[in-house]
C-alpha cells in the first residue's frame, strides 16, 4: 500500500466542518500532495443520485442505510481506494460514522445491522481488514449552538430540519463512536471561533503524523 491518507470529518449538522476545507485542501497541496476531495453521501454520479434521494425522501430507517451504504461502496471503489493506491489524501466530508450517528442513533435503527452492512462495503480486502479512515475530525459542538448558526445559513434539507432532540442523540452516536475508536477520532471543540477551531485541526493533523511528507512517517 501507499502512503495515501483518508482524512474524514464528522459532527452535527452546522457544526462547521465545511468551514476549514478549503483550508485543509490549501494545507496539504503546499506539502506537495495530490488531493481528493470529496463527500458522503456522494462522491461519484450514482453516489450523487443516491444523496438527492436520501436527502429529499422520507424513508424508513433500513431503506435509508441500505442507500447511504449502496451510495459509499460506489464511492469507495471509483474513488476512495484508488486515490489512496495512488498515495493522495482523500479528505471527505462525512463517512460511515455519520451512519452510525444519524441512522444509528438518530433514527434509532439497529447497529448490529449498520455493523454488517459496514462489513460488507469496507471489507473485503483480505489483512488488510476493514477500510477506515486513518483520522476522523470530529466537530463537536451543541446542537443549540448548531441550530442558530443555520438558522437563516441556508435551507434545511431533511436532516437540517430535525428537531433538536434528533441531533442530541446524532451527537450522543458521534460521541459513543469516538469513545469506541479514539485512537482514530479527534475531537475538536467546535463551539470555538472559527480561527481557534481551525488552529485545532492544524494542530491535530501534526499531532497525527498527517502533514508528514508522502513516504515520510506513517499516519
Ligand atoms: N466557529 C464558528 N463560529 C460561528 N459560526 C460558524 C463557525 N464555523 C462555521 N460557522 C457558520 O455556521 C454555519 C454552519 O457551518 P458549516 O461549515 O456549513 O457547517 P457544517 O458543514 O458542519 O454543516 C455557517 O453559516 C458558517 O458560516
Ligand atoms: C454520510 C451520511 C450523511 N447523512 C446525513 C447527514 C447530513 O444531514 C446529510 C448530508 O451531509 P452534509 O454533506 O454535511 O450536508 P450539507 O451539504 O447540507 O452540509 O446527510 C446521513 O444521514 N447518513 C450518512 O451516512
Amino acid at each position: 500500500m501507499s502512503d495515501g491518507l483518508f482524512l474524514t470529518l464528522e459532527g452535527i449538522d452546522g457544526a462547521g466542518k465545511s468551514s476549514h476545507l478549503d483550508a485543509m485542501e490549501a494545507l496539504f497541496k503546499a506539502r506537495g500532495r495530490t488531493v481528493v476531495r470529496t463527500r458522503e453521501p456522494g462522491g461519484t454520479p450514482l453516489a450523487e443520485t443516491l444523496r438527492g434521494l436520501v436527502l429529499e425522501q422520507a424513508m424508513d430507517p433500513l431503506a435509508e442505510s441500505l442507500l447511504v451504504f449502496a451510495a459509499r461502496r460506489d464511492h469507495i471503489v471509483q474513488v476512495i481506494e484508488p486515490a489512496l493506491a495512488r498515495g493522495d489524501v482523500v479528505l471527505c466530508d462525512r463517512f460511515t460514522d455519520a451512519t452510525f450517528a444519524y441512522q444509528g442513533a438518530g433514527r434509532d435503527f439497529d447497529t448490529q445491522v449498520l455493523s454488517t452492512l459496514e462489513q460488507w462495503v469496507q471489507g473485503g480486502r483480505g489483512a488488510a481488514g476493514l477500510l477506515q479512515p486513518h483520522v476522523t475530525l470530529w466537530f463537536d459542538l451543541a446542537p443549540e449552538i448548531a441550530a442558530e448558526r443555520l438558522a437563516g445559513a441556508r435551507l434545511p434539507d431533511k436532516f437540517e430540519s430535525q428537531p433538536v432532540e434528533f441531533f442530541r442523540r446524532v451527537a450522543a452516536g458521534y460521541a459513543a463512536r469516538a469513545a469506541a475508536d479514539a485512537q482514530r477520532f479527534v475531537r475538536i471543540d467546535a463551539s470555538q471561533t472559527r480561527d481557534q477551531v481551525w488552529q485545532q485541526v492544524e494542530t491535530a493533523l501534526v499531532a497525527r503524523g498527517a502533514l508528514a511528507p508522502a513516504g515520510g512517517a506513517a499516519p
